[in-house]
């Protein structure tokens, strides 16, 4: 295990209880101390909101619905409506400060086949998606993987990621020429600079934020660092071939009727939040991020619902504007007033009542946020450093809704060739004497050794235990990772039989002495990081098994 990866396996278990507590407490009490001050943010009602969006948030794109073909629209929101159906969407169990912590979205990864996606400590599984004229990807058994419902509605979505792969291509380059051209005639000044005062309370707030951010890039740290000496493939910029390469996307499913506990967005006061702040992880450096975004009504068991809630509400509101309007003593200005706010306020419960991406600059409280709302069908991307620089989140509206969000995922440990190779390259230091039946260890040479107990965790934290609990539960529908992954336990049991065999060399006197020191401290650091990872999800698995539903194989432990 790559010491970066070692830190990370075992970040959490290091964070005593004590800090823990003590950092809520202080998150707690900035809170109050805040009371209502908020940041401001513009939406595209407001005076200076596309300034705004040049100055500061340049990299942001919208593509209206108009910009796809009619025929792509219908394809990928009936693939969406598919996923759903079938029940691939599922509430993600993930670890934010060190709790395990269930989505508000339902989702599932679609992808290049064999490839994971890795995000708050979980790795996800692709479902495989399907290229033009080929007839689907096979499993071991040469059948295909899927049937032909989840089939077409994965080709759907690799359609989706073709248009996205040339589209924003073709965006960044003409926003290129225009930013180019506008960067010689304007000048540098950001409007909202200095919108908000600062005071004692913006301090708070910034250290609130500061604070809160640390522990997302924390996250944002995490996994898949790439940290091989020469640079595999997938870390290259992601357009060297002059075109975008999205291998995956995560598609997320809400509906905020089903859905009450949504968190209030705290800095701007932009509304509920699905997805709460953060930046994309494990992404290659300066790739961009596509998203399309459907609305829809919500499925039938919630729609009667849905119907009744609205009219009920706006009956209500009849009644109020009768009763006030009827209201006696009421001047003619107070009326015009009244009316007025009662306008501005119809106007946010609009704006409220749509989806909406919300964006921020990190680290930042003078510059106002950005809220924009997206209708049905519209799309919009992330290009250059956005993703680095600013953080976003998903703003709920009244409706159910579907998000595709295409990605170039940083996967030169993510990939099920990748683990296949490591494996491998720990099997090849066992040996089996084929007549009398026996194994033993070809080399005992530290580093070796070192190497094959680092895989040997990493084939059982990262893939095998993560499988169980997360990629299982869909293999009811796909059968993609159901043998390489029966294959892999079969490997690891054979890791298991070489820590036995180096347990043995190392109790065995006749080992020379100086050799045997080393080969127990190595044997010793191995079982002691093994022994506290399994503990750490042995803790969390009764959330695990509630969530997936799946009974753990005996898994050895
Ligand atoms: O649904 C969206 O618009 C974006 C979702 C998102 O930020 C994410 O899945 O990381
Ligand atoms: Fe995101």
């Amino acid at each position: 295990m790559k010491p970066r990866q070692r830190k990370q396996y075992f970040r959490n278990m290091k964070r005593s209880d004590d800090s823990e507590r003590e950092k809520r407490r202080k998150r707690r009490r900035l809170i109050q101390e805040l009371g209502e001050q908020r940041i401001p943010y513009l939406s595209p009602a407001d005076p200076g909101f596309q300034e705004l969006w040049d100055s500061s948030y340049a990299g942001l794109a919208l593509r209206q619905s108009s910009a796809l073909p009619d025929g792509l629209h219908e394809r990928v929101q009936s693939a969406l409506r598919t996923l759903q159906r079938r029940g691939c969407l599922l509430r993600d169990l993930v670890r934010v400060r060190d709790r395990d912590v269930f989505t508000a979205v339902s989702r599932a990864l679609v992808g290049q086949p064999g490839y994971t996606y890795r995000y708050l400590d979980t790795r996800l599984f692709t479902i495989p998606w399907h290229c033009e004229g080929e007839e689907g990807q096979k499993d071991e058994k040469d059948k295909p993987c899927c049937d032909s419902d989840l089939r077409d509605a994965c080709k759907a979505l690799w359609e989706l990621n073709q248009f996205f792969c040339s589209d924003v291509k073709q965006q960044t380059n003409a926003r290129g020429v225009k930013r180019s051209r506008s960067d010689t005639e304007n000048s540098e000044d950001t409007p909202g600079e200095g919108m908000c005062e600062e005071s004692v309370k913006d301090r708070l707030l910034e250290e609130k934020q500061e604070e809160e951010e640390e522990e997302e890039e924390e996250e944002e740290d995490s996994g898949q660092g790439c940290s091989h000496s020469s640079p595999p493939s997938s870390a290259l910029p992601p357009d060297v071939a002059g075109l975008v390469q999205f291998n995956i996307t995560l598609i997320n499913y809400m509906d905020p009727i089903a859905m009450t506990q949504l968190k209030e967005e705290p800095y701007y006061g932009m509304g509920k939040m699905a997805v709460g702040w953060h930046h994309d992880e494990n992404l290659v450096p300066l790739s961009p991020v596509a998203v399309y975004s459907y609305s829809c009504p919500a499925e039938p068991k919630n729609e009667g619902v849905t119907e009744k809630d609205r009219e009920g509400q706006s009956k209500e509101k009849e009644k109020q504007k009768e009763t006030k309007t009827e209201g006696e003593g009421t001047s003619k200005e107070e009326l015009k007033k009244e009316e007025g706010e009662g306008l501005e306020k119809e106007e946010v419960q609009k704006e409220k009542a749509c989806w909406r991406v919300g964006l921020k600059v990190a680290w930042d409280i003078h510059t106002p946020g950005l809220a924009l709302p997206l209708q049905s069908g519209d799309c919009y991307y992330m290009t250059d450093d956005l993703n680095r620089t600013h953080q976003h989140c998903v703003l709920a509206g009244d409706t159910a809704r579907f998000s595709s969000t295409h990605r170039v995922v940083q996967c030169c440990t993510g990939t099920l060739d990748y683990i296949q190779k490591r494996s491998s390259e720990a099997l090849e230091n066992l040996h089996t004497d084929p007549e009398k039946n026996t194994k033993s260890l070809k080399s005992l040479l530290p580093s070796t050794l070192q190497h094959i107990e680092d895989i040997h965790n990493e084939v059982e934290f990262e893939w095998l235990r993560q499988y169980w609990f997360q990629g299982r539960r869909f293999a009811r529908f796909c059968s993609w990772w159901t043998k390489p992954m029966e294959q892999m336990e079969k490997d690891w049991k054979e890791m298991e039989q070489m820590t036995q065999l180096l347990l043995a060399v190392v109790e065995d006197e006749n080992t020379a002495q100086e050799n045997r020191r080393e080969m127990a401290d190595i044997l010793l650091n191995a079982l002691s990081d093994r022994q506290q990872h399994r503990q750490t999800w042995r803790d969390s698995v009764p959330h695990r098994k509630l969530h997936s539903s799946v009974c753990l194989q005996t898994y050895r432990s």
